[in-house]
C-alpha cells in the first residue's frame, strides 16, 4: 500500500495507524462473510490470476474506506481486475456464492461507497485504464472504468478538447458515473448525468449490457427506458460499469477568472441567482463564505480578503467575455460587491482554481488531525439565500466551525465540517446541524445530495426525498437486478 494511504488510513481513521494495522489484523483471521472461504478465495485466483488477489491486512484496509468520515470497513478479499471477462466472472462467482461485492474505482468518494459494511469482495477496477477512442470530430470519447478524469485530459490535450466535469479529487470516470458526480464547471457543462453517452455494466449474474446499445455514442436518444441513467448514481449497488462513452466539449478560446467579496452571505448569493437570471453563460460560480476564504488562504497562500466571495470564470471569444464579465461586474456593484481581482494569466488561474479543489483539505487544516463530515445539498436556485442564511445561523448557534462552500451555479453547497472521529460531542452538533440543513432543504424543494450520493449516511434521509413508494420502486428494481443483493449491500438503502 503506498505510503499516502497508509497515512491517509492514519489521518482520516480514528485511530492511530498501528491501531489500525492492529485491529485489522484481527479481522484477517475470522472473515466477516463467511461464504468468503478458502475455497471461494481460490476460485477468484484462477479467475484474475494469483498476483491480482490479496487477503493482506494493509490491502484490505486501503479498500475499506474511502475519504470520507465513515471508519474502516475492510472487505475479506481484493481482487484486480484486468478485463470485462474477470469482471464478468467474479460477479458470477460472488453471485452464486451469496458473497457481497463492492466496485472500487480510486476511493475518494465521500459518502462510504466502498465500506465493505458486509465483507466480502472488493473489485478494483483500477488496472483497466485503457483510453478506448477519443472521437474529436463527434466531441466524445470511450474509457475503461480504471481510467481517471486527469488521466483523460491529459490525453485530450492537443486535440482542442476536453473532459470538463471536475470534482476535487482526481476519481476514476466509471466511479464519476456511479456516484454522478459533479463539480465546479457543471453550471456550464453539466454532470455525469448531462456527459454520459452509454455505459458497459456487468450485472450482478455476470451478464454484461451496453445501457444505450453497443457502439451507440449519439448526443441523445429516445429509444426505450433511459438504462445509462439507471445506472449513472447507482453507487455499484446495480452493476459495475466496464467502461464509459463520454461527451467531450471545445477547449474555450478565451478563458477569464475573477474573485469578489461581499459584505454578507445573502448579497453573494443574491447576485448568483441575479447573474444567472440574466442568462450569463458563467463557466463557474462558486461561494465560499469568510471561514473557507480564510481557510483557502492559510493552506494555499493565498492573501484573499477574508468575507464571503465568489470565484467566477467566464469562457468564449474575447469579445464575448468582455461584455459577459462587464454585466456581471455592474450585477456585483449593485449587491455591494468589491471591485474584481482578475487571475488572467494561466498559472495565476490555475492556482486560484487548485485552491477551491484543495478546500477539502485547507478545512480539514483549520483542526489538525480532524476528518472531514461533508454535507451537499442542492435547491432550486431562487431558494439557495434563504436555506445558506438558515444554515450559517444553525452552526452559530451549535457554536461549530462549519466553512461554506459552494457550486452555487447549481444550488449545491458543502459544508466541510474539521471534526476529531474521538469528539463525540462536537460531531452529534455537526449531525444534528446537517440533519435539520437537509430537511430544510427539502422543505424547499431541494434534495440532501447534489453530487456525492447516499452511500451510508444518508440512507434515513432518502425515503424522505423520495416517498415511500419511490423508495419501494428502487427496490423492486435492485431486487430485478440483483436478487441476491451481493452489489454492494447497505449502500443508498438499509
Ligand atoms: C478533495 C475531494 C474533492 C471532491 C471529492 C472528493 C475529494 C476527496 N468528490 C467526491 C469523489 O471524488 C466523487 O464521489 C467521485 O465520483 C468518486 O469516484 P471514485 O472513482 O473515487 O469512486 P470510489 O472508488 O470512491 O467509489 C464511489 C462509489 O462508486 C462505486 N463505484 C466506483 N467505481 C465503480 C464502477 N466502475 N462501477 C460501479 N460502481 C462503482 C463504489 O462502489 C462506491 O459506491 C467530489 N464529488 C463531486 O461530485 N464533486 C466534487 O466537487 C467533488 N470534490
Ligand atoms: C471537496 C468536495 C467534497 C467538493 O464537493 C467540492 O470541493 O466541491
Ligand atoms: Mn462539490
Amino acid at each position: 500500500m503506498s505510503c499516502h494511504h497508509l497515512m491517509r488510513r492514519a489521518f482520516y481513521s480514528k485511530h492511530t495507524f498501528s491501531q489500525v494495522k492492529q485491529l485489522s489484523r484481527c479481522w484477517s483471521s475470522a472473515a466477516i462473510s463467511p461464504k468468503v472461504t478458502p475455497g471461494f478465495v481460490a476460485e477468484v485466483k484462477n479467475i484474475v490470476g494469483g498476483s491480482n488477489v490479496s487477503t493482506a491486512d494493509a490491502v484490505r484496509d486501503q479498500h475499506g474506506h474511502d475519504e470520507s468520515y465513515h471508519g474502516v470497513e475492510p472487505p475479506d478479499v481484493v481482487a484486480f481486475a484486468e478485463s470485462v471477462d474477470h469482471v464478468s466472472q467474479v460477479a458470477k462467482l460472488c453471485n452464486d456464492n451469496g458473497v457481497p461485492l463492492i466496485p472500487f474505482g480510486s476511493g475518494t468518494g465521500l459518502e462510504g461507497g466502498i465500506n465493505a459494511s458486509r465483507g466480502g469482495l472488493c473489485l478494483d477496477v483500477t488496472k483497466m485504464n485503457n483510453i478506448l477512442a477519443v472521437n474529436a470530430e463527434d466531441f466524445d470519447c470511450q474509457v475503461e472504468c480504471g481510467v481517471t478524469r486527469v488521466t483523460l485530459n491529459n490525453y485530450l490535450r492537443d486535440t482542442g478538447l476536453w473532459f470538463p466535469i471536475d470534482p476535487g479529487a482526481d476519481a476514476s470516470l466509471c466511479g464519476m458515473c456511479a456516484t454522478s458526480a459533479s463539480g465546479t464547471n457543471a453550471v456550464r457543462y453539466g454532470t455525469m448525468r448531462e456527459n454520459t453517452l452509454n455505459l458497459e455494466v456487468v450485472l450482478a449474474d455476470g451478464r454484461v449490457i451496453n445501457t444505450a446499445g453497443e457502439g451507440r455514442r449519439t448526443k441523445k436518444t429516445s429509444a426505450g427506458y433511459n438504462l445509462t441513467n439507471l445506472f449513472v448514481g447507482s453507487e455499484g449497488t446495480l452493476g459495475i460499469i466496464t467502461k464509459a462513452s463520454l461527451r467531450l466539449s471545445g477547449i474555450p478560446e478565451a478563458t477569464i477568472s475573477a474573485t469578489c467579496h461581499f459584505p454578507d452571505v445573502q448579497s453573494a448569493v443574491d447576485t448568483t441567482v441575479q447573474v444567472l437570471q440574466c442568462g450569463i453563460p458563467m463557466a463557474r460560480i462558486e461561494f465560499l463564505d469568510e471561514v473557507s476564504i480564510d481557510a483557502c488562504n492559510k493552506y494555499s497562500h493565498l492573501d484573499l480578503t477574508v468575507a464571503p466571495s465568489l470565484f467566477l470564470e467566464f469562457h468564449g471569444f474575447e469579445a464575448g467575455l468582455q461584455e459577459q464579465t462587464k454585466t456581471v461586474e455592474e450585477l456585483v456593484k449593485m449587491n455591494n460587491g468589491s471591485e474584481f481581482r482578475w487571475a488572467t494569466d494561466v498559472d495565476e488561474r490555475n492556482h486560484l482554481w487548485k485552491a477551491r479543489h484543495d478546500i477539502l483539505y485547507a478545512c480539514m487544516a483549520l483542526r489538525p488531525g480532524s476528518k472531514p463530515y461533508s454535507t451537499d445539498v442542492c435547491v432550486p436556485i431562487s431558494n439557495l439565500p434563504e436555506v445558506i442564511v438558515r444554515t450559517k445561523e444553525m452552526i452559530k448557534e451549535a457554536g461549530i466551525i462549519g466553512p461554506i462552500v459552494g457550486h452555487v451555479g447549481d444550488g449545491n453547497f458543502h459544508i466541510f465540517y474539521p471534526v476529531h472521529p474521538d469528539d463525540h460531542e462536537t460531531l452529534k452538533k455537526i449531525k444534528d446541524v446537517s440533519y435539520e440543513m437537509a430537511l430544510i432543504a427539502m422543505e424547499l424543494n431541494g434534495t440532501c445530495t447534489g453530487e456525492h450520493g447516499i452511500g451510508i449516511g444518508k440512507r434515513d434521509l432518502l425515503v424522505k426525498e423520495i416517498g415511500e413508494e419511490g423508495l419501494n420502486v428502487m427496490k423492486q428494481i435492485k431486487a430485478c437486478l440483483d436478487p441476491n443483493g451481493i452489489m454492494n449491500p447497505g449502500k443508498v438503502f438499509f
